[in-house]
């Protein structure tokens, strides 16, 4: 982690919005102003470290990928901003890395083609992108999968193969929104495990979008709870377990049901708005 007073990244006053969808521009609601615009973030503040791991929870549709669009360079602040080492984001960079839920990967190329082709875009010579490809397959645990297609890996080698493509290039910030959310819960469980083994080994500022309290506890270092829509932060739980070796089943100790249930109280006020906001909704 650097000491300097700039913030590896920041949110200031961070506000978007959308315009509103057709058929309910005439209604207002509480996001909804007398324009039809649709406010989905409103006044959002975060700092991050260089080298941190950020996790974000909140209810459904408050506004999280949205959030990790515009640090992302793939959509724009309607106001406030986005500094990322002090400056502005506004376009996505070879700095930043994304993973989505869906693998995104090309069928047509194996696993390392797929890690060579986040390569190819940065100008990597040939003969260095399978190696380095190679390598960032090792990482992952891939090794001896490099000429399976897409197909021929299940849903957690996928994701694995997207990491790796990700972490190819060798982006300062990793992006992941759900990364794990359609796997099995096994499969997820050891993911997070080699997730938090990458991260340690290579310093990279993470991310971390889920809807999983309990996975939110595990990895992160700290928990930022939004609230409902108009998203904003609620919260920053930070997380310190006081060991945390491969041995333990942190999930199961006092200290993590304690996070556990910190986070949840957060939680349960939001989903409940969200969900009558929800309903507020499909009435209009
Ligand atoms: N391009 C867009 N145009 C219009 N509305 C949008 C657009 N993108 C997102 N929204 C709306 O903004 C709100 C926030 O969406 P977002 O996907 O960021 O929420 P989320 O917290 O990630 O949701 P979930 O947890 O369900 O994935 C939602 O109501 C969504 O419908």
């Amino acid at each position: 982690m650097t000491h300097t007073a700039t913030p590896k990244i920041e949110f200031e006053q961070v506000r978007k919005t959308f315009p509103a969808r057709t058929g309910s521009a005439g209604r207002r609601t509480r996001d909804r102003g007398a324009d039809g615009e649709f406010t989905a973030l409103d006044g959002v503040n975060l700092r991050m470290n260089a080298g941190e791991f950020v996790v974000v929870v909140g209810p459904s549709g408050c506004g999280k990928s949205t959030l990790l669009d515009l640090l992302g360079g793939l959509a724009r602040p309607t106001g406030g901003r986005i500094l990322l080492d002090g400056q502005p984001v506004t376009r996505p960079g070879l700095d930043r890395g994304i993973v989505f839920q869906q693998y995104a990967l090309l069928p047509w190329r194996t696993a390392l083609g797929n890690v060579e082709f986040g390569l190819e875009a940065t100008g990597v010579p040939r003969r260095e992108r399978a190696s380095r490809a190679r390598e960032y397959l090792d990482l992952v645990g891939l090794a001896g999968f490099e000429s399976r297609h897409p197909h021929e890996l299940s849903g957690g080698m996928r994701q694995r193969v997207a990491i790796a493509r990700s972490l190819a290039y060798d982006p300062d910030v990793l992006l992941m929104d759900e990364p794990f959310a359609a796997l099995d819960a096994q499969t997820r469980e050891s993911l997070q495990d080699e997730l938090l083994r990458i991260w340690q080994r290579t310093g990279k500022t993470v991310v971390f979008i889920t809807h999983g309290i309990e996975e939110a506890v595990y990895l992160g270092q700290r928990v930022a709870v939004m609230t409902s829509r108009p998203g904003r932060i609620k919260q920053v739980v930070p997380i310190a377990f006081g060991s945390r070796t491969a041995t333990d089943d942190l999930r199961s100790s006092p200290e993590f049901a304690r996070y556990r249930h910190e986070i949840w109280t957060l939680l349960h006020d939001e989903v409940t708005k969200a969900q009558l906001l929800e309903k507020e909704e499909v009435a209009v």
